[in-house]
């Protein structure tokens, strides 16, 4: 059995002489949840399309589940699941008949009432699919994809769309599928869901993968210098910021200088201490808010968030 759920080597796919894939590499280990990230028009979807059998590729090989996804379609179709970031439902029919009829279409489906109650599908099981809202039809997708118990499931932008509530339930359902065993591939321009959910993330940039890793690794190797990023319960004033400054540079012996985080919604409850790490460091921030009475609610090792690390390594100017 092979051991990745998906390798691709040297793919190329050109429109009217425009390379919009351009030699890429890609590997999607199994049992993981791999994320492809990258600008609108990076070559996310054409990649996943090749490697879901709906488009040809110009050159390059893919093996999906060591096998090819033109030419062993048929196999593939039992063991791989698929969400189209279009949905690719049949408009007319009901939400509930489109989820029965592709468990139908499978060997040895999983429980349609369950994956129902699960999506929260129950509550628009009536309603034609054309009429169902965006996040509605979204979920309905998901449902589709997973029904047959595939093997390897691609998602494009599985919670583009979605509610809080929602995006939190695909989340543990992405959880549960790689936790039971399944390859999960998905592309997704939200960095928290990559950062999330992601064991693997490739960067992808004008058709090739700039950058992969874990979210973490990518992090630190784009992410400057080691750092610690805490959140307290008030901002601190800028007499403050420096009486800290001041106090962890004299407990570790060297210069520590502070910023102020722009990872949070509240930019000026977050405070990096460019340092390096150490059990001793955080003891020392500790007890400079246990006497100045500020209540430490989070502390993260890397200031940076992978959105910082995905702009930093595509740029800033929109596509
Ligand atoms: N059938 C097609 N004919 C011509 N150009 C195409 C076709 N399909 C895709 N493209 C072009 O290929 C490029 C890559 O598109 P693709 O949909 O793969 O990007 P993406 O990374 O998925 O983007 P997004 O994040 O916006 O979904 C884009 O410039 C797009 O316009």
């Amino acid at each position: 059995m092979p051991v990745d759920a998906v390798r691709v080597r040297g793919l190329v796919k050109s429109y009217a002489g425009r390379a919009v894939v351009d030699r890429l590499d890609l590997t999607a280990p199994r049992g993981a949840v791999t994320a492809v990230l990258g600008p609108n028009g990076a070559g996310k979807t054409t990649t996943i399309e090749c490697c879901e059998g709906l488009r040809r590729q110009d050159a390059g090989t893919i093996e999906v589940l060591g096998l090819n996804p033109l030419r062993d379609a048929a196999q593939l179709h039992a063991r791989v699941g698929v969400m189209l970031q279009d949905g690719g439902l049949p408009n007319s029919a009901r939400a509930q008949q489109v989820l029965a009829l592709a468990a139908a279409m499978h060997a040895a489906p999983a429980d349609v009432v369950a994956v129902s109650a699960r999506l929260g599908i129950d509550a628009f099981a009536r309603t034609p699919v054309r009429r169902l809202s965006g996040g509605q039809r979204q979920r309905l997708a998901l449902a589709v994809a997973i029904i047959g118990r595939p093997e390897l499931v691609f998602l494009d932008e599985p919670s583009a769309g979605l509610d809080p509530q929602s995006r939190h339930a695909v989340w543990e359902l992405v959880r549960e599928l790689r936790d039971g065993g399944t390859s999960v591939v998905l592309t997704t321009h939200l960095m928290d869901e990559a950062e999330q959910l992601a064991d693997l993330v490739h960067v992808v940039d004008s058709g090739s993968v700039i950058a992969s890793g874990a979210p973490d690794e990518l992090i630190t190797a784009h992410g400057g210098p080691d750092s610690l990023a805490v959140t307290i319960d008030r901002s601190l004033g800028d007499d403050e910021l420096a009486a800290l400054a001041a106090y962890l540079s004299a407990a570790s012996g060297t210069l520590v200088e502070l910023g102020v985080g722009r990872a949070t919604h509240d930019p000026a409850s977050t405070v990096l201490v460019h340092a390096e790490s150490s059990p001793a460091l955080v003891a020392e921030l500790a007890a400079w808010c246990r006497a100045e009475g500020v209540l430490i609610t989070s502390l993260r090792r890397g200031a940076r968030s992978l959105e910082d690390t995905f702009l930093e390594l595509t740029g800033r100017e929109m596509r």
